[in-house]
């Protein structure tokens, strides 16, 4: 036991690496990408720290490339549920009574480790696993989840030190313990750090987690268990089980011992969830929390007083990273009619100029969709755009999966403004334009509002400030996550605290003090150092 109060690190965010020809960094990725291939996995679950391993295994493929192996994982069932949750319930005791500067000690390990000896390794796992370039897995495997770390560890003690005032005679204080239980952590494919950071974020706060992934995230969830491991977190602290999704909520979503969800992934399923957890609030100790992070239908509007080569490029780069498939992927843009030629013109040589291919060739910015089921309900969207008289598609429109999961990024000009690619989330590499009558901003910031369920990000293109002013205040509703001169991806951990409002989420804000305290339920302290002696008012004499 120490007595003294600790600081810890100032927070800074992790640098980018630029993978440039020649680079140090380069030679070290390609060298990782070329060991893990050189190796195929036999991926168990990790329970109460030791691997499990059931042979009912399934086979893992980079979506660039799907007839190579990289390995297998094996497939659980709700008993390895059951094990996870009783691991989790054991080690709760001691790591909730870890204090907090361990628990703090073991998640600025792990960024130290991530941004050393575990950097090419977890990037280059994403790489194969989710088809990312070596910028995108640099900014999402590497450096989004140091950031995480880093930053979560300094906004938990901004939140211990959260404290109330106190009377003379009396000290009031406030602590926050974890959650009676356990969280259940349910993370998408597209982000390693997300998934990541959906388990540490409460094991920080001192709460134990079993842990599903996304079955095609699984080879990059197990470079994850082991810079956890590495760290040194406590076996139990955070169990990882690959189930099929409805067989694991069916037995957490019974439990009583159910604390918490810490969800992203598409709002139908969220929604379900929500719903489920509804239906069993008795069987509960506590009430859960429910965090979750959901769909998006991200906007990009252009005033007539815009930059054209600025608005190109916001689409260009904000719809088509990582082939559209980021939660804030820009997929509808509304153009003014005095720029908007000017603007489709630069998207058209942008994407004309786009390669694409398997990320281990630098040269490809496009690479493949995550799996088949995705790429079919892709192409389903070009083709019903293809088949409307009221879509053109000006660039992009084909599709191969004979190799990779390949679809050309794709701009579809729309005359009908609710068109459905106008209205439903895609998550994949199509963007739709619709072009207004440069004199009706503040109508087509009425019809933006009220055009999707979703809430999630979105930017406005303007030299006005005034327009700028009016777009912010109009939109308020419409996006957690707003920007003013940019594209809408690419929030950074410490600079723009990530979440959506309406269908696109509880809008906790990863990466924030106000995501930490969902995690934790604080107990208020009050001692009175003389206590009364006589319980008459001064008025009774
Ligand atoms: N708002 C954000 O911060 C954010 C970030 C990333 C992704 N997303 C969203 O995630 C979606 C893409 O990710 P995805 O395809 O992995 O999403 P998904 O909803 O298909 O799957 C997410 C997770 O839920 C699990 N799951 C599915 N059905 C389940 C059930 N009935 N019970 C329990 N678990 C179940 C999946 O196996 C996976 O682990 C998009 O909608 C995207 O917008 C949102
Ligand atoms: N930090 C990311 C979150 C993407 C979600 O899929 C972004 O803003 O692009």
């Amino acid at each position: 036991m120490s007595n003294a109060y600790f600081q810890v690190p100032m927070a800074e965010n992790e640098p980018v690496q630029g993978y440039a020809p020649g680079s140090e960094e380069k030679e070290e990725l390609q060298a990782a990408i070329a060991e893990l291939k050189s190796n195929p996995i036999d991926a168990p679950m990790v329970i109460g720290g030791k691997e499990v391993r059931t042979g009912n295994t399934v086979s893992m493929h980079p979506p660039h490339d799907h007839a190579y192996n990289l390995g297998s994982f094996h497939m659980g069932d709700k008993s390895h549920v059951e094990a996870a949750i009783n691991a989790a319930l054991t080690a709760k005791k001691e790591w909730a009574n870890t204090p907090w500067q361990d628990r703090a000690a073991i998640f600025l390990k792990a960024a130290e480790l991530l941004a050393g000896p575990f950097r090419a390794r977890m990037n280059a796992a994403t790489m194969l696993c989710q088809s990312k370039n070596a910028f995108q897995a640099e900014i999402d495997a590497s450096c989004e989840l140091i950031d995480f770390f880093r930053y979560n560890v300094q906004y938990m003690t901004e939140v211990y030190a959260e404290q109330p005032e106190s009377a003379p005679g009396i000290w009031n204080r406030l602590e926050y313990r974890p959650l009676e239980g356990f969280i259940f952590a349910i993370t998408p494919f597209n982000f390693t750090s997300i998934a990541a950071n959906l388990c540490a974020a409460p094991a920080m706060m001192g709460n134990v987690v079993v842990w599903k992934p996304s079955d095609t995230q699984i080879y990059s969830a197990q470079v994850i268990m082991d810079l956890f491991k590495a760290a040194g977190l406590p076996d139990g602290v955070i169990n990882m089980v690959y189930c099929d999704g409805p067989a694991a909520g069916d037995v957490v979503f019974n439990h009583p011992d159910f604390a918490g969800l810490h969800f992203t992934g598409s709002t139908a399923v969220f929604k379900h969830l929500w719903k489920t957890i509804g239906t069993n609030i008795d069987k509960y100790k506590t009430y859960p929390r429910i965090v979750g992070e959901t769909g998006g239908k991200d906007f990009i509007i252009a005033h007539k007083s815009a930059n054209a080569k600025e608005v190109a490029t916001g689409i260009s780069r904000g719809a088509f990273e990582f082939q559209g498939q980021k939660c804030s992927a820009a997929s509808r843009a509304y153009l003014p009619s005095n720029i908007a030629n000017e603007i489709i013109e630069q998207v058209k040589t942008d994407v004309n100029s786009f390669k694409m291919g398997n990320p281990e060739d630098f040269s490809n910015f496009i690479n493949a969709v995550i799996d088949e089921r995705s790429f079919d309900k892709i192409a389903g969207f070009i083709d019903y755009a293809k088949s409307s008289d009221d879509a053109e598609i000006i660039a992009g429109g084909n599709y191969d999966k004979s190799k990779g999961y390949f679809i050309e990024p794709t701009v579809i000009v729309t005359k009908n403004v609710k068109f459905k690619t106008m209205c439903e989330e895609i998550f994949g590499p199509v963007m739709t334009i619709y072009i207004y009558d440069a004199d009706k901003f503040e109508e087509t910031l009425e019809i933006l509002d009220q055009t999707s369920e979703y809430a999630l990000t979105g930017a406005i293109f303007s030299t006005c400030r005034y327009a700028i002013g009016t777009a912010t205040k109009m939109l308020e509703n419409c996006a957690g996550n707003f920007y003013i001169n940019d594209k809408p991806t690419g929030a950074v951990v410490g600079q723009q605290p990530f979440g959506g409002a309406r269908g696109s989420g509880t809008n906790d804000k990863a990466g924030a003090a106000m995501n930490l305290l969902r995690w934790v339920s604080a107990r208020t302290i009050k001692e009175t150092f003389v206590p009364a002696t006589n319980y008459r008012y001064p008025f009774l004499g």
